[in-house]
């Protein structure tokens, strides 16, 4: 009987310890999860707005960006997309943010929203756009990430008027290697591994410097694309998505590889992969820029603004993209073997 109690008392202990200690860990990861966010709570829609702190966070009072957010209206819009449509957010002179306003999503994606935000919120790179927050409500959510002032690479080739510059190549080349590195560092220095799924011109951005830095990666998870968005097919846009996706339906690194072959294809002929005139032909860039190259007329697809660049350099990018393009996946390199063969073109400059 004694032994009885003894193992009971014994049970009781290791049961009360068991449940202490975890109740002392839920409320530490709870106090540096406090430390590292600041938490504002709408009592007006019942929404919630959380910022990851950090050094541009410091001088901001939670409660006026909260304001600031809920004034936003259309004289703010910037941009729209699949996922919804994205504003500018002037918080004071030297302080600006770019909102996200997503498009509904369903319950059960909702579930995983936040755990997928606090994740992408921890990814900083300075080829990733940074995510610094994230406002939640039963109606919709926004995400809130670093504004860049030189708009998408989209714009800049293809907009119209305003937004239309001539990059010349040095600006294209550096775009390259940015967009490459913050890829490289998605598919191999994050963990778990990251696979963008939509890699496009209009998802990299261009700060400052004229710097790229890769936006949207962690979307075509978290949130099914508008339906009536026509370029996006399940996950990824017509004109970039690779071959193989279209019978496995498989999102993959490799994938990622060849979206970014397109994208240099952009940048060294300036035609758009969703052009209609392609559609039109009943062909795309790829196999265009690929049946003029066998027909041994390759300098006939560059950009004529390229003309007066070193020569040697274009073709070796050309020569790149077009290893991100093959057909079968195991043949195209990985996007750290991009990122290393881009770097060896002009290795004094970087
Ligand atoms: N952080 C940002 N800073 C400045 N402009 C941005 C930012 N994010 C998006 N934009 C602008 O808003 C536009 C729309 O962006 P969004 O990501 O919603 O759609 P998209 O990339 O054009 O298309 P899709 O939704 O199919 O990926 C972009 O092309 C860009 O011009």
């Amino acid at each position: 009987m004694g032994n009885v109690r003894i193992l009971a008392l014994y049970i009781t202990i290791c049961v009360l310890a068991f449940v202490t200690s975890k109740i002392i860990i839920a409320v530490l990861c709870y106090r540096r999860w406090q430390r590292r966010h600041m938490v504002v709570q709408d009592s007006f829609s019942g929404g919630k707005l959380v910022m990851f702190r950090s050094p541009k966070m410091k001088s901001l009072k939670s409660n006026m960006l909260l304001k600031k957010t809920m004034k936003l209206s259309n004289k703010d819009i910037i941009g729209s997309g699949g996922y919804g449509t994205v504003y500018r957010l002037m918080i004071n002179d030297s302080t600006s943010f770019a909102v996200k306003r997503l498009n509904r999503i369903s319950a059960e994606q909702d579930r995983g929203f936040e755990r997928e935000l606090e994740a992408m919120g921890d990814i900083k790179h300075r080829n990733i756009v940074t995510l610094h927050g994230y406002y939640s409500s039963p109606h919709y959510n926004l995400l809130i990430y670093e504004l860049m002032p030189n708009g998408s690479l989209d714009a800049l080739l293809h907009g119209r008027s305003m937004n239309k510059m001539v990059l010349d190549w040095p600006s294209r080349y550096k775009i390259a290697i940015g967009a490459a590195r913050g890829l490289s560092y998605l598919h191999h220095d994050c963990i778990p591994h990251i696979i963008h799924r939509d890699i496009k011109s209009s998802n990299i951005l261009l700060d400052q410097n004229m710097e790229a830095q890769v936006s949207d990666f962690g979307l075509a998870t978290l949130i099914e694309p508008d339906k009536t968005h026509v370029s996006t097919l399940v996950a990824g846009t017509f004109g970039y998505l690779a071959p193989e996706y279209f019978d496995t339906g498989r999102a993959t690194a490799k994938g990622d590889v060849y979206s970014f072959g397109v994208v240099l294809l952009e940048l060294l002929t300036g035609k758009k992969p969703t052009d209609e005139a392609f559609i039109e032909e009943g062909t795309k860039l790829v196999t265009w820029v690929k049946a003029v190259v066998q027909d041994k007329r390759g300098a006939y697809v560059l950009d004529n603004s390229l003309e007066s660049f070193p020569v040697d350099e274009i073709n070796h990018v050309f020569g790149i993209a077009l290893m991100c393009l093959e057909p079968e996946p195991s043949k195209r390199p990985t996007m750290a073997e991009v990122l290393k063969m881009l770097e060896q073109i002009k290795p004094d400059e970087l």
